[in-house]
Order: C-alpha cells, then structure tokens, then sequence
C-alpha cells in the first residue's frame, strides 16, 4: 500500500478563502477583524513564521498589528504592551511569538492576554475551558490536525489514536480534541517504555516530538492515518518527526513536511481570529471553524 498524500497547503488555502469570504461579510456591518503578533528578539526562524503570519492576514482582509521588541525587553515592558494590546478594540486577536528569551516568564506572558483574544489558545483559561468541553479558543496545531482527520476519516470515534509528545501548545491539546471527538486517546513522551509496540496500535497516529524521522515504517498499523507535526530543520532540508518514505510504504494516508500541518496552524491562527472577532461583536460562531 502507499499512503494517500493529505494535502494540508491545499486545505490551508481553501479554509482561507472561507475566512476571507466572511472577512468582506463583516466589512459590510462596519467590523475588521485585527490580529497583533508580538515579536521579541531576532530567532531567524521566528521572524520567517511572523513574516508569513502577517502576509496571509492581510490577504484574508483583516487588519495586521506587528510589534517587534528587542532581545533584551523586560517583563514589565512586554507586559505593558500585552496591557495596551488587550484594551485596543481593534485588535481581536494577539498571540506572543515562542520561544521567549530566558529571562521572561513564558506563563505569566500567557496569562497576561485577555482569554477572549488568547488567539493561541495557550491561556489557562481556555486549557481549562477545552479539558472540561467547554467553549475555548483551541490551540492553533491541534485544530489544523483535527481538521486534516476529520476531512480525511469522517468519524474519528472509537478509533485508536496515539499522540506522541505532552507538550501545552501541541501534544495535550491534541489529545483533548481526539477524546472529545470519542478517540481512544493515548498520549507518549520520552518516558514511554516500547513506543513502536503503543504506535502499532493507532489508527491515528500523530507526531509531535521534535526528532527527525523519529517514526519508522515498522511502527505503523497498516492503513493508518499518520500526521506529522514535526518541523526540524536539518542538512537535508526541512523534515518532520516521521520517516516519510518508510511509513509511506504502509500508512493509509500522511502528512507531508512541508505542506502538511505546517499551513494548516497559520490558516487556523486566522480561524481563531475571525471567531474571535464574531464573539466579541455578539453573532454567532463562524461556521466549521471551532470544533
Ligand atoms: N507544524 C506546526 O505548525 C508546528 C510544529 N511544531 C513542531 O512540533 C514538534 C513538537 O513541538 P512541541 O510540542 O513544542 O515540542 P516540546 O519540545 O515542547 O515537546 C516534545 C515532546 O516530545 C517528547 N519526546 C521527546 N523525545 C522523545 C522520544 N525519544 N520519544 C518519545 N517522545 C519524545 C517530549 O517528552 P517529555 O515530555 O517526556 O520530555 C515532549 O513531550 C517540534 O518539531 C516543533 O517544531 C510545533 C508547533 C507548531
Ligand atoms: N505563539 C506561538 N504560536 C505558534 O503557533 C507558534 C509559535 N509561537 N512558535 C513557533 C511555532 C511553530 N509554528 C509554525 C507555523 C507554521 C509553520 C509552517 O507554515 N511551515 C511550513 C514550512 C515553512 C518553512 O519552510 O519554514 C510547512 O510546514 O509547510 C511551521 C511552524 C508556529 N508556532
């Protein structure tokens, strides 16, 4: 067998000219959806992910807000300009670019955002709100994801899922949303004793570990929905935490890296925004855009 390819650049493209079509219907009732990104520090990889970020938002037709701060700001600084951001009413959306320099307190930074324009979904609060089934803003990754399987397989209940990785932004979040949607969830990390042996059980198996080609063909349950969340950036270029060409061989379907879940997270950044936007002006949620 050889793995259907899901294609999540073309999927990222087509949900952004869903969001742009609702976009122009807000323009008529006077609303422009604004999304701030801030930026601190120089991380070359980072400031690639902004650029990107701030291009497709304004494509979609919202209003854009980039802040870039030096290296060395302060807690105090970047907290200000959190408290600014939260009181601005154009802006609908803010999201603070990770990883933060060491000196800065990447929780209480979180915790600093006003839930309701938590566009990452990384406060407490809507962690909070997802674990218990309620209404949340969803952390971008895992959001994409879901969409991908859900796209591809219908109905994830009762199917065995296998998340690996427990990370706040990706792993737990996923894992939340393969439970709500009635998955049999189990989540492994760098203390799982046989990993290929708890692989082989999953009809959906998703990658979210930060290991090139960790994952090998021989982990995988024949026919298998496989997504790769990895981005590493290695001599050979850019590859994901599966080894595309062996799990290719005997998944049912995989994500590729690049186009793969990649352009899914920024167009769902986007999703998050717009649903943002509609809340806080009192009309209901975007169609297909929250789980
Ligand atoms: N495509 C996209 O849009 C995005 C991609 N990413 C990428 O996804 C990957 C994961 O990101 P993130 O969750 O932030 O990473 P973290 O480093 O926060 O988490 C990695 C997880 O992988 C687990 N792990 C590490 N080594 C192993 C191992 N040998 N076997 C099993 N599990 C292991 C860790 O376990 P433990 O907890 O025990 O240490 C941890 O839970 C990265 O490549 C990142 O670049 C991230 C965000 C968005
Ligand atoms: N507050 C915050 N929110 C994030 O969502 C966030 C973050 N910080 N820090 C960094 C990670 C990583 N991330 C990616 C987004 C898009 C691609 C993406 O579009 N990748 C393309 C390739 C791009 C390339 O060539 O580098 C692809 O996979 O096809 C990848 C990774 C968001 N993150």
């Amino acid at each position: 067998m050889t793995a259907q390819i899901i294609d999540g650049k073309a999927f990222a493209a087509t949900l952004r000219s869903r969001i742009a079509a609702e976009v122009a219907a807000l323009a008529g009732r006077g609303i422009t959806p604004g999304l701030a990104v801030v930026l601190v520090g120089e991380d070359p990889a980072s400031q690639v992910y902004v650029r990107s970020k701030g291009k497709m938002t304004r494509e979609v037709g919202m209003a854009s807000f980039e802040h870039r701060l030096p290296a060395e700001t302060l807690q105090d600084e970047l907290l200000s300009m959190i408290e600014q951001l939260n009181a601005d009413p154009a802006v609908n959306g803010i999201l603070v670019q990770l990883p933060l320099p060491g000196h800065l307190d990447e929780s209480a930074i979180l915790s600093a955002i006003l839930p309701e324009k938590d566009v990452d979904g990384f406060h407490i609060m809507n962690a909070g709100r997802l674990a218990t089934g309620q209404k949340a803003m969803v952390p971008c990754t895992p959001l994409g994801c879901l969409m991908l399987l859900r796209d591809h397989l219908g109905s994830l209940s009762g199917l065995n899922a296998v998340v690996i990785g427990r990370s706040n932004i990706v792993g737990k979040p996923m894992a939340q949303l393969l439970l709500r949607d009635s998955a049999t969830v189990s989540i492994a990390h760098s203390r799982t004793k046989d990993l290929a042996v708890v692989c082989r059980q999953a009809d959906i198996l998703v990658a979210a570990v930060g290991r090139p080609n960790m994952v090998m063909g021989d982990w995988i349950k024949p026919g298998a929905t496989v997504i790769d969340v990895g981005i590493n950036r290695t001599e050979e270029g850019l590859v994901g935490d599966v080894d595309f060409d062996s799990v290719r061989a005997v998944a049912g379907a995989i994500t590729p890296v690049p186009g793969g879940v990649g352009p899914m997270t920024i167009a769902c950044l986007l999703a998050n925004t717009l649903t943002a936007t509609a809340r806080v002006n009192g009309l209901p949620d975007p169609e297909g855009l929250t789980p």
